[in-house]
């Protein structure tokens, strides 16, 4: 019987993809590869395995020779978890992209130099294009102004720094620092175009793995075609990824359909993490987008779904969260699912979080902007860390009577207790006047009420008690200049974008940046699919409220079919382009594919009916899976 069971047993299906890994990964005739791997099908497992392989293959011989197999993983903890399986060995590099990248450009600093001040001077002439093009007097050339004078300012330091530094983790203000994002440009550039450069990489790592290449750097994979293109019989580069899991907006878009002919295409097929009712599902999803199906493991249970649907007005939605917890410990027999801290709840996007926690002004103006939204929802945005990092521990500090920690935080961060600083003054005693004058100023202004974050941002700039951003002294200029005297200049030359979305951020009251903070920092009672990227949980539950998300980036009430897609929606998938409807269904495949057990997902509609309607038509669940009021449950 049990020869039986393990003889029909689709367990081992995935088995020959770690074979045909073992031959690409040669040193004699590398074959680069995109091992597409969907949601639960072990591309640890695999990546762990295939770093075992090789050391098991080639560690002498990548020894002799000072080489080293590379690996980019997208967040510290994957790092760490592959540097724990593979015991820490120091053949491996496993980096997250930021450290990856500072790691190969690091002491080139003639070169970064160099390019810094190519770049600044590009930045520099296209500021002062668009001055000469815009109006004088304005709010959007108060902006440029500031913008050009702290650029100007690095090119005119730029000769004396000697040794650029950098940290993955830190927020790079000191003047020799490389922002995060410039490390990415700087590394991508210098593969794109120093041979040199490329000849080095490739001598030093012959290997390079990265995981979830799906969410990597556009410009990083693109330079590391050219590489691959150029060094094809010395280099293997194997990409690691799930399209349908692409959640940032930094990454490749239809990567898969740009790798080259020559590259292998292996694929696994099995789901190990999933229930047989929630492959199903998840297939079923996907299928809106691509061909690719899974199988689940067929010694897996077949687990549980189901979908609530609500009224978009439904009175008093956390009670009606909780019955929906309730009523699934009754149909499961699960009683964590009565705990919201034993399940896993997940938002499809953040402003319902936001309005929920009480951030969503501070949301709205910042997540609209393309360039910011990603630094914005990890919570590595310059502007928003200002705050969150610097002002709101020293006030919270302040309120409580923190002493030791206020003054902790001074002597670290602040300016005018720099170590240059303080020995270029010789009373330094009179120093730490200042800087306790700039603290106490920086009180009073919560002497009546909750003051705005421009109101802290203007009193800093004033006392220099914290560096502040150059992106949000640009807006803060806008903010105070008076508009122009002019009729229409105004509207003729309104200032960008991202500068709008500073100034909106600014008229925040500043009550909104500890709830953000601790949303970014993951401590609110719901995660979202960037939180909880590669994780998986026993009960997971989906909260989707496109009210409350005001249809803004998402859409699943188009996804569910309760609206129709707009005509932009149309006009974009006809032309090829990305829908909102493409980027909500990747977000929902994300999170129901988090879930080992069970699965509730609860949706606020402005249409129920039509809902329900269109999920069974569309067989992604049977009518009694969908429901619309909670029945008492036998046991509830
Ligand atoms: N060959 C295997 N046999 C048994 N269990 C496996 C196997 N491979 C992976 N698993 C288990 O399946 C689960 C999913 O694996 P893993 O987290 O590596 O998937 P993943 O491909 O990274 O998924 P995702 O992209 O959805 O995050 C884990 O619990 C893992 O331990």
């Amino acid at each position: 019987m049990n020869n039986l069971a393990t003889a029909t047993s689709n367990v081992t299906l995935d088995d020959h993809v770690e074979d045909e890994l073992a031959e690409f990964l040669s040193l004699e005739k590398p074959t680069s590869f995109f091992l597409f791997a969907g949601a639960g099908s072990g591309k640890t497992r695999s990546l762990v395995n295939a770093l075992n392989y090789l050391a098991k293959t080639y560690r002498d011989v990548l020894r002799l020779r000072g080489r080293q197999v590379a690996v980019i993983t997208y967040t510290n903890a994957a790092c760490d978890e592959i540097t724990r399986r593979t015991e820490y060995d120091s053949l491996f590099v496993v980096r997250t992209i930021h450290s990856f990248a500072w790691l190969q450009i690091q002491g080139f600093n003639t070169d970064i130099r160099a390019w810094l001040k190519n770049n600044l001077q590009h930045e520099i002439a296209d500021l002062q294009a668009e001055e000469a093009k815009g109006r004088a007097g304005t709010k959007a050339s108060a902006a440029r102004q500031a913008q050009i004078d702290s650029k100007q300012r690095r090119l005119d330091r730029l000769a004396e720094i000697r040794t650029f530094t950098y940290n993955p983790t830190g927020d790079n203000r000191e003047r020799h620092a490389l922002n995060h994002s410039e490390v990415i440009k700087i590394f991508s550039t210098f593969l794109f175009t120093k041979p040199l450069m490329q000849r080095m990489f490739v001598e030093k790592f012959p290997f390079l793995l990265i995981d979830e290449s799906q969410d990597t750097s556009r410009a990083l994979i693109d330079a590391l075609f050219v590489v691959q293109n150029a060094y094809a019989d010395r280099f293997c580069l194997g990409l690691i990824g799930d399209t349908m899991q692409r959640i940032y907006p930094d990454g490749k878009d239809r990567i898969e359909s740009e790798i080259p002919e020559s590259w292998a295409t292996p694929v696994k097929k099995l789901n190990h993490r999933c229930p047989q009712r929630i492959v199903r599902l998840i297939n079923q999803i996907r299928g809106g987008a691509d061909d690719h199906k899974q199988e689940p493991r067929d010694d897996r249970p077949e687990g549980w779904v189901r979908l609530f649907v609500f009224p978009i007005d439904a009175a008093d939605k956390p009670a009606l969260e909780q019955s929906v917890r309730d009523y699934m410990m009754g149909l499961t027999g699960d009683r964590d699912w009565s705990d919201a801290s034993k399940c896993k709840i997940l938002t499809l996007e953040h402003h319902m979080a936001a309005r929920r926690m009480g951030f969503l002004q501070m949301f709205e103006a910042l997540a609209s902007v393309d360039d910011y939204r990603t630094g914005f929802l990890d919570g590595s945005f310059a502007p928003a860390r200002f705050f969150t990092h610097y002002v709101l521990p020293l006030v919270t500090a302040q309120q409580k009577g923190d002493k030791f920690a206020a003054t902790k935080l001074v002597r670290e961060s602040s300016p005018l207790l720099s170590k240059e600083n303080l020995k270029a003054n010789d009373r330094p005693i009179a120093q730490l006047r200042t800087a306790q004058a700039a603290v106490n100023s920086l009180m009073t202004l919560w002497a009546s009420g909750e003051p705005t974050c421009a109101a802290v941002a203007e009193n800093i700039a004033q006392t220099n008690l914290f560096a502040i951003p150059d992106s949000l002294k640009a807006a803060l200029a806008a903010k105070l200049a008076t508009p122009a005297e002019k009729p229409g200049d105004e509207e003729a030359d309104p200032v960008s974008d991202q500068i709008a979305a500073l100034v909106a951020f600014l008229d925040c009251s500043f009550s909104e940046i500890a709830p953000y903070a601790a949303y970014v920092a993951h401590q609110a009672p719901f995660d979202t699919h960037q939180g909880v990227k590669g994780l998986e949980f026993e009960r997971v539950m989906v909260l989707m409220d496109d009210g409350e998300a005001r249809g803004f980036l998402f859409g699943y009430d188009k996804l569910l079919g309760a609206k129709a897609p707009t005509a932009a929606d149309i006009k974009n998938a006809q032309g090829g382009k990305e829908t909102s409807i493409d980027r909500t269904r990747r977000l929902f495949y994300v999170t129901c594919s988090r879930a080992r057990s069970s699965l509730a997902l609860v949706a606020y509609s402005p249409d129920p009916a039509a809902v329900r309607a269109h999920v069974i038509a569309n067989a992604w669940f049977d009518a009694d899976e969908v429901l619309s009021e909670i029945p008492n449950y036998p046991d509830g």
